[in-house]
């Protein structure tokens, strides 16, 4: 049984009104737990909207998301997301931050400073803990969003467009680093991505959007396999896959042109 089914998922955002939105169309997928899936597509196809709802935060105008065959009904510790402007607290402490899920669950943190200062170490960010936000880098700031969301341990991973605030530098040292925490903790990860190169590096499976109403109109297996390093950027497949994925988009891009919405 997958780890995590949708069907027929469609959004429709202010239905009936003058400015209804058809967010998402008739999308159908499976993904199987330890996979990780990049969703990519042209800008404002739906791919938010279609995490959110994989998350349970928005509930889709027609069909429904399962995991482990049970339908969800919202978010649940299950899941835990990691978003693209880090969306930490600036009054809290990076210890603080990466707490947060489990104080919400309840916890004190005197109870969780081992399980705590394990995330921050895994990140790369022992001897930070004591430090605010405005005090760390872009590239600090997103580990600290990245021990947050695992601090939960969440089966599931959804990331939104997690990198694409850091600098090109420091994305690929976070991509490599992302690919090695998560073989250690064996995740499903759904991650957003503008970029074919991130998506080609990162994934098992490329989920293909169409412009908006959005549908997965192809599901693109990357057979390379892991570890993935700088050196795997060299091989013939790596640019095969993204000049296909490249042509995919150059396709969208052009038919939202066509449609005047670019
Ligand atoms: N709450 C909302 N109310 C109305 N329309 C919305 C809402 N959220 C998103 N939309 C619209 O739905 C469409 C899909 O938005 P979404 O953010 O899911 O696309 P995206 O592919 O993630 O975009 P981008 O690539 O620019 O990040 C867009 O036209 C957007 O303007």
């Amino acid at each position: 049984m997958p780890l995590m089914s949708f069907e027929g998922i469609n959004v429709i955002y202010n239905q009936g009104q003058p400015n209804q939105v058809h967010a998402l169309k008739d999308v159908t997928g499976t993904i199987t737990e330890g996979e990780f899936i990049s969703i990519i597509g042209p800008s404002g196809c739906g791919k938010s909207t279609l995490l959110h709802t994989l998350d349970g935060l928005i509930h889709p105008t027609a069909g429904h998301v399962y995991i482990n065959g049970k339908r969800i009904e919202g978010p649940s510790g299950e899941k835990a997301m990691v978003f693209q402007d880090f969306a930490l607290m600036p009054w809290q402490t990076v210890f603080q931050n990466v707490a947060f899920g489990l104080r919400l669950a309840g916890k004190k943190d005197r109870d969780v400073k081992d399980h705590v200062m394990r995330f921050i170490k895994m990140v790369g960010l022992e001897g930070f803990e004591h430090k605010y936000p405005h005090q760390l880098s872009g590239g600090m700031k997103q580990r600290v969003g990245i021990a947050r969301a695992f601090a939960v341990e969440p089966k599931i991973l959804l990331m939104d467009e997690p990198f694409s605030a850091i600098d090109e530098q420091t994305r690929e040292i976070m991509q490599e680093e992302v690919l090695k925490m998560l073989q250690q903790e064996k995740k499903t990860v759904i991650f957003i991505t503008h970029s074919i190169d991130e998506a080609v590096f990162m994934s098992h499976r490329v989920f293909l959007m169409s412009v908006r109403p959005g549908r997965i109109i192809d599901d693109l297996k990357i057979d390379i396999p892991y570890p993935r390093t700088l050196e795997t950027k060299l091989l013939p497949q790596y640019q095969e896959y993204k000049s296909k994925i490249w042509d995919h988009l150059k396709g969208e891009v052009t038919r939202q042109y066509q449609k005047g919405e670019a």
